[in-house]
């Protein structure tokens, strides 16, 4: 050092390095050619110096350099942060993405670009990385990955956070951040109950449950719920599906600003363990977004959920409790295909028990409009309807509305005999043995067999 102080030469940085950690790397910047030929002999003089050399970077402002002209080329927006949230270091392109100079970017607040971010959050408690949740620059959207800088005494524990390194990728059109087609909600008989108390119920802040079997609806009034909900203005909009929910899912939505409208469909496929972690956020008020969840039922959900959501659940009713009203949802259905329902087709249609609903609905007259089609007609006849899949046994109130006694005794009569073939069709049994069991004559069976269309391939005689 007395030798560089002689020549008045500036060493701005030190550091000892090389392969066997035996080489002395000095920072002189402004050191001329003149100058280090002076120096170069009284340096070689020094005991225990081997060789002297010049080069252009020592090691570390080689790193740096690198990073440096990495950071230049990549076209996303990556900065660091320290535990205050200010910005250390940022590359042109976040700069870029927050409307400022680049020289002007480090020492800046990142709350001030990403204000719905749960910055003191993330930054106080957070020590493992978080990928992709959106944020807003400037009106783009982006999804942020989130990489805590630990020092190395304690990673993982909170108190070792030194802050983070984010990186944005631009979302183009990521379907969460899309509001989904508004869709006219049919408000046919039992539906125009559900549809009030969504009316009703949607704008609220309490979390919303929409229960329904399969093909119900659930989804369809979730969405309409997004758009009954003052949120749907201003807000975000974050959409999961219960059966890919997982642990990221969860971190990432508590993290979401409480000005998200957060839509979850299918909570009970979530599995057990996650819906527990959810509940409790949800009862500590730690999930700041308003929750709109759907499910098969209410009795699917673990026991905290079915507390917290009793009194805030639309059910919706199953399509064979609506019977009076299938001609008119399918002639809804019908509507944009320009065919008419015929009365005899549309009878039959309400005698059915729609195991999968509105979906089941949808595609029967699918494949009924593509029949009718083929014969060149414009309306939908029992003929065009495909034949009926299995039906269920249901509690009779619902599952008989709107048929006659005699409507539900056969439905009843006809239910038993397909039951009693399949048996006795494994077991080898004729239409003799099911007319003894059923304690009628053998021409009865023949008969009520002819009329449910059960004779094909089923049992001999
Ligand atoms: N009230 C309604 N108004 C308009 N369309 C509806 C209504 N209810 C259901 N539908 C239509 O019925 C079909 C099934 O509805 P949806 O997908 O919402 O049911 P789901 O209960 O979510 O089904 P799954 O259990 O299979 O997820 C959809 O095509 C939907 O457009």
């Amino acid at each position: 050092m007395s030798i560089f102080s002689d020549y008045r030469i500036n060493v701005r940085s030190g550091e000892i390095g090389g392969d066997s950690g035996d080489k002395v790397y000095l920072s002189a910047p402004d050191l001329l050619v003149a100058q280090y030929q002076s120096i170069e002999k009284s340096l070689h003089r020094v005991r225990g110096v081997r060789q002297v050399r010049r080069i252009e970077l020592i090691p570390s402002e080689r790193r740096h350099f690198e990073l440096d002209t990495l950071l230049r080329h990549v076209t996303y927006p990556v900065l660091s942060v320290d535990r205050s949230g200010r910005i250390v270091a940022a590359n042109q392109a976040a700069a870029r993405a927050f409307g400022v100079s680049h020289s002007l970017v480090a020492g800046m607040s990142l709350q001030r670009f990403l204000p719905r971010l749960q910055l003191a959050e993330l930054l106080r408690g957070i020590t493992a990385p978080r990928y992709g949740f959106p944020v807003t620059v400037r009106g783009q959207e982006f999804a942020v990955d989130w990489s805590p800088i630990a020092l190395a005494e304690a990673p993982g524990a909170v108190a070792s956070l030194a802050g983070a390194v984010l990186t944005l990728q631009q979302r183009e059109s990521l379907p969460s951040s899309e509001a989904p087609p508004p869709q006219v909600l049919w408000d046919l008989d039992r539906r125009r109950d559900s549809c009030l108390r969504l009316q009703q119920m949607a704008p609220l802040d309490e979390p919303l449950l929409i229960c329904g079997e399969r093909g119900a609806g659930k989804s369809t009034f979730l969405r309409a719920a997004y758009y009954l909900s003052p949120l749907a203005d201003s807000g975000l909009l974050r959409e999961y599906q219960g059966s890919d929910f997982s642990d990221s899912s969860l971190s990432e939505m508590l993290l979401l600003p409480c000005d998200t409208i957060v839509l979850l469909d299918d909570l009970d496929l979530v599995p057990e363990s996650l819906q527990q972690a959810l509940a409790e956020h949800l009862l500590q008020g730690k999930l700041r977004p308003r929750m709109v969840l759907s499910a098969r039922s209410i009795s699917a959900l673990i026991v905290p959920f079915r507390q917290l959501l009793e009194t805030q659940q639309i059910v919706l009713p199953p399509l064979r409790s609506m019977r009076p009203a299938v001609a008119g949802f399918a002639e809804k259905i019908l509507g944009e295909s320009g065919f008419t329902l015929d009365p005899a087709a549309a009878h039959a249609l309400a005698t059915r028990d729609w195991p999968s609903n509105f979906s089941g609905l949808q595609d029967c007259l699918q494949a009924a409009v593509a029949h009718s089609q083929g014969r060149g007609g414009r309306s939908v006849e029992v003929a065009d309807l495909p034949a009926s899949g299995v039906e269920e046994t249901l509690p009779w109130t619902d599952w008989g509305r709107g048929l006659t006694l005699k409507e539900q005794m056969d439905k009843v009569e006809r239910a038993i005999l397909a039951e009693q073939l399949e048996v006795q069709g494994s077991a080898g049994h004729s239409t003799r043995d099911l007319a003894r069991r059923l304690g009628i004559s053998h021409t009865a069976v023949a008969n009520k067999l002819r009329k449910y269309g059960l004779n094909e391939g089923g049992a001999s005689s």
